[in-house]
Parts: structure tokens; C-alpha cells; sequence
């Protein structure tokens, strides 16, 4: 039975996320005669982080946000990017900062990371809210943008809660692979964590109700892989050349058609995990600029 799986939409699912955030952001804007700010900074010129940058830019624009673009050239030393990090930090303006990565080779991420104020990091890539997630905590910390948007993906399917279901991430980054682990753990979700050096992980794959794919491998996931009915998250996003034609195309880390035959639910891409994420980053702005107005509100 061919095609039986159920689409879950992730611009559409976006869509509902950024227009509750733009009702409250009007709110917050009237209330405090400011708009909440987010501040992306990009360095160098990766034409698929300048995609990101502008559809983040018309994100915030549309959910009533103060929103920045810093641009900075590829050799920009790491003393001037940390100076820029730092002003931002004490912009009054700024509630979220963003750096997007990758960061050229001679510039350590981490450190440029961990110099963001926590309070702004809407990322969640600070060692201060990556470590309250690893904690357990999923109430205090921002949580990363990629993993909260594929809770709500889940969410659409099981619910919150998570009992009795096998999960198992494909992949062990730092910015999908470990938070979603946490999250679903959190969720009450069995867990298993595979990646590069993992024995047989088609067959491991095969006993996941939910399975996400984090790899950055062009649709590595195919039908054999995929127990019938699971929920299938695809998170990667892989540009792939056509020659013949001179276009290119973009493919996720599953082969989408084969899933569509013998999953329950299916994220696409484009359109899936992709818009989820910006989505996350307004919803989390939001929230540290709501974060924000309470830490600086002067007891009476
Ligand atoms: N500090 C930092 N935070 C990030 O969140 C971050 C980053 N660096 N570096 C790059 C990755 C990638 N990323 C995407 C976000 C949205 C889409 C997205 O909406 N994609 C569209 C398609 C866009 C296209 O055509 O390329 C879709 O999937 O439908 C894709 C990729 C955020 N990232």
C-alpha cells in the first residue's frame, strides 16, 4: 500500500507557531515601548547561510520583531567577533543573539558561544543552557531551535508524552543529535543515540517508533530501515547537483518516497524541520525578551 503515510507540515505547523508569537510580540511591544530584538551576525559569505540569514531576517520582520543583520567578512579575527558579541550583549535593544555557524576555521566556535549572555542566547548553544537541558531541565534553559521544533513535529502524532515509544536519533552533534536526545528523554521516550561508529544501525534503526535522522547524509535512510508506521523526522538539509541538468535539488538524510510507503507520519524537505527552526528561534526571542523585562524589572 503505496503512500500511506501521513505528511506532517512544517511550514504550515511554522506558520501557527510564528503567528502566536507575533500576537504576543504585539502585546510585549505595547506593553513596554519596545519590540523584542534578535541579532543574527554571519560572517563570510556561504551562499546557504545568506538563505538562512534573509528568511530569518523576514521571519522576525513579520512577527513585529527589532531584528539586525551584522555582516562581517570571512577574516574577521576572533577579537573583533567577540567584540561584536559583546556589544550586543549590552545592547538594551538585543534580547536574542544569533552566530551563525559554521564560523570560519580560525575562529574557536566555542569561544565565541560561551561569550554570548545566556539570557540572549536563543540558540540554546551556551555551555550554561546546553548543560541545564543535559540536566533535565527543559522548563529554564532556551532550549535549541532545531530539537524544540521537532518536539512540536512529535508532538502533532504522540502527544507529550512519550511513554513506551523507542526513539532512536541518528547522528551526535551538538546542535540536534544530543539536544533531541535530552528532549525525548525528557518526554519519557526510550532513547538510543547511533551515530558514525554504531554496529548495524539499520537494524537499530528498524526498532524505532520515532526515528530522526541527523546525519547530513542524501537520503541514507531508506525503506529497510524503517519499522512500519514509525513517526520519521527528517533533519537533514543536502543540496545535490544535478549535472546533467545544471540544477540543484534539496534532499533530506531519508529517502522521502520510500518513507511515505512504510512510516505513519513523515516530516519532507524543504518544508519540514527546516521552517520548524526559524519558527523556534522567533518563539525563543520572544521568550528571552519576556525572560528579560523580569530579571530587569526594579522591585518596588
Ligand atoms: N547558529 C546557528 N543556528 C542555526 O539555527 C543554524 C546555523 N547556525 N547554521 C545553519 C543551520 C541551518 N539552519 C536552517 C534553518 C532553516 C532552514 C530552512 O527553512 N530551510 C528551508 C529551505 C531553504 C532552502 O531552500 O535552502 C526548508 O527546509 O524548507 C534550513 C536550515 C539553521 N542553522
Amino acid at each position: 500500500m503505496p503512500r500511506q503515510a501521513v505528511l506532517i507540515d512544517g511550514k504550515a505547523l511554522a506558520k501557527s507557531v510564528t503567528d502566536a508569537v507575533a500576537d504576543v510580540a504585539a502585546r510585549f511591544t505595547a506593553a513596554q515601548g519596545r519590540q523584542p530584538g534578535l541579532a543574527v551576525v554571519l560572517v563570510g559569505e556561504d551562499p546557504a547561510s545568506q538563505v538562512y540569514v534573509r528568511s530569518k531576517g523576514k521571519m522576525a520582520a513579520r512577527c513585529g520583531f527589532h531584528s539586525v543583520t551584522i555582516r562581517q567578512s570571512a577574516d574577521l579575527s576572533q577579537t573583533d567577533l567577540l567584540a561584536v558579541v559583546d556589544r550586543l550583549n549590552n545592547d538594551s535593544t538585543i534580547d536574542g543573539i544569533l552566530v551563525q555557524l559554521p564560523l570560519p576555521t580560525h575562529i574557536d566556535a566555542d569561544a565565541v558561544l560561551s561569550a554570548i549572555d545566556p539570557g540572549k542566547d536563543v540558540d540554546g548553544f551556551h555551555p550554561i543552557n546546553a548543560g541545564r537541558l543535559a540536566s533535565g531541565d527543559v522548563d529554564n534553559p532556551l532550549l535549541p531551535c532545531t530539537p524544540a521544533g521537532i518536539m512540536h513535529m512529535i508532538r502533532t502524532i504522540h502527544g507529550k508524552d512519550l511513554s513506551g515509544l523507542n526513539a532512536v536519533v541518528l547522528g551526535r552533534s551538538t546542535i540536534v543529535g544530543r539536544p533531541i536526545s535530552h528532549l525525548l528523554l525528557a518526554a519519557n521516550a526510550t532513547v538510543t543515540v547511533a551515530h558514525s561508529r554504531t554496529k548495524n544501525i539499520e537494524a537499530l534503526a528498524h526498532t524505532a517508533d520515532i526515528l530522526v535522522a541527523a546525519v547530513g547524509r542524501p537520503q541514507m535512510v531508506g525503506r529497510s530501515w524503517i519499522k512500519p508506521g514509525a513517526t520519521v523526522i527528517d533533519v537533514g538539509i543536502n543540496r545535490i547537483e544535478d549535472q546533467n541538468l545544471g540544477t540543484s535539488q534539496l534532499v533530506g538524510d531519508v529517502n522521502f518516497d520510500e518513507a511515505m510507503d512504510v512510516a505513519g507520519a513523515v516530516t519532507p524537505v524543504p518544508k519540514g524541520v527546516g521552517p520548524m527552526t526559524i519558527a523556534m528561534l522567533m518563539a525563543n526571542t520572544l521568550k528571552a525578551a519576556e525572560a528579560r523585562v523580569k530579571r530587569e524589572a526594579v522591585p518596588a
